[in-house]
């Protein structure tokens, strides 16, 4: 079994909405893959109507392949605040043609207000481990736990893009997504997330820092630099994640470039001048080096004036581990892989 859907962004690639089949006969919703998460869950028409706003509605009444899961609950929180809650069937649901039948469906009884705002997202498809599923009494399992084994492969891959769709991949790898080799590096997935640490990072051009100068008479004044361009970056890839979370001292360095930047705190972030000219930010993963080009981080304007714009690397406010959001990945094709024991991570150019 294989499976390919096309993951279209919204405006400033604030998220990537994709196709699935729910049910019997198919109802389609737009939903938000989310490898942050591990919860398949959509409005429906348990969604009380002062909390709906456009969106599809999964109605599992009308579905002949639906099964409640008897007392079975779920209720989530993310990272940026939003939250919902419900209850739970089972129906067969199918990506791009990877189907299977009796996959969790968390229908909402409630969601938070920047879902209902949110109008063209009909759900989440959680694509983290099944060990933070939040159904209870019984912990139920992510679509690509569910198929992975009648997958040919099991992997499933991102390849998002900057202001154009991409594409979400199940069982294979297309060779035509990319270019040069994939390099994988070992997940640490006792946290639920898909959790690595990227080799190496830099900020523009490597000469932008003193280790990489002729410094060979580096006064002993000078600090010895990070030598960003071989500190490590630990934190997980979050597709349901807009920006790229890092360090401060990372964020620090970087907006040090940009004369124009500032820390705000009513725009809540890093800000800059909108016709800045910002360094690329550049990553690396085994032999593979992945580079943002500075454009993908000037995220969006604050305001309709447009003076001032939001930057796409934002701290990440001292969880204790950077969060590799869609601005870090559409840079990328990226391999999510999981044998069921030890799961990897791909990474290459494309
Ligand atoms: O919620 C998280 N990722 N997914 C989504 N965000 C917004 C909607 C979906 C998330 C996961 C782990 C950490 Br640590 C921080 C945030």
């Amino acid at each position: 079994d294989t499976g390919s859907a096309a993951a279209t962004p919204e405006q400033y690639d604030i998220q990537y909405l994709t196709p699935v089949s729910l049910g019997t006969p198919p109802q389609i919703l737009n939903l938000d893959f989310d490898s942050g998460s591990s919860d398949l869950w959509v409005f429906s028409s348990e969604t009380p109507a002062s909390q709906v706003k456009g969106q599809a509605q999964y109605n599992p009444s009308k579905s002949s392949t639906s099964k409640e899961v008897s007392g079975a609950t779920w209720d989530i929180s993310y990272g940026d605040g939003s939250s919902s809650s419900g209850n739970v069937y089972t129906d067969v649901v199918n990506v791009g043609n990877a189907t299977f039948a009796g996959q969790a469906v968390e229908t909402a009884q409630q969601v938070s207000s920047s879902f209902t705002s949110d109008t063209n997202n009909d759900g989440l498809l959680g694509l983290a481990f099944s060990t933070i599923n939040t159904v209870q009494p019984e912990q139920q399992k992510t679509f690509f736990d569910n198929i992975r084994d009648d997958l040919d492969s099991p992997v499933w891959t991102a390849d998002l893009k900057h202001n154009e769709p991409g594409t979400y991949n199940f069982g294979f790898i297309d060779d035509s997504l990319y270019t040069g080799k994939i390099a994988y590096t070992d997940v640490d997935s006792s946290d639920g997330f898909w959790m690595i640490t990227l080799d190496s990072y830099s900020v523009g051009s490597s000469t932008s820092n003193l280790s990489s100068r002729a410094f060979h008479h580096r006064p002993s004044t000078f600090p010895s630099p990070s030598d960003s361009a071989s500190t490590p970056l630990t934190g997980i890839a979050d597709t349901g994640t807009t920006l790229a979370l890092l360090p401060d001292s990372v964020c620090t360095e970087y907006y040090s470039q940009v004369s124009s930047a500032a820390n705000s705190q009513t725009a809540g972030g890093y800000v800059f001048d909108c016709d800045a000219t910002l360094p690329d930010f550049t990553y690396t993963v085994g032999s593979t080096t992945i580079t943002i080009p500075g454009e993908y981080i000037n995220y969006a304007p604050v305001d309709t004036t447009g003076e001032q714009c939001f930057g796409g690397i934002q701290s990440d406010a001292d969880i204790g581990f950077s969060i590799f959001g869609d601005i870090a990945l559409k840079a990328a094709f990226v391999v999510f892989e999981d044998d069921g024991s030890s799961p990897r991570l791909g990474f290459a150019q494309k």
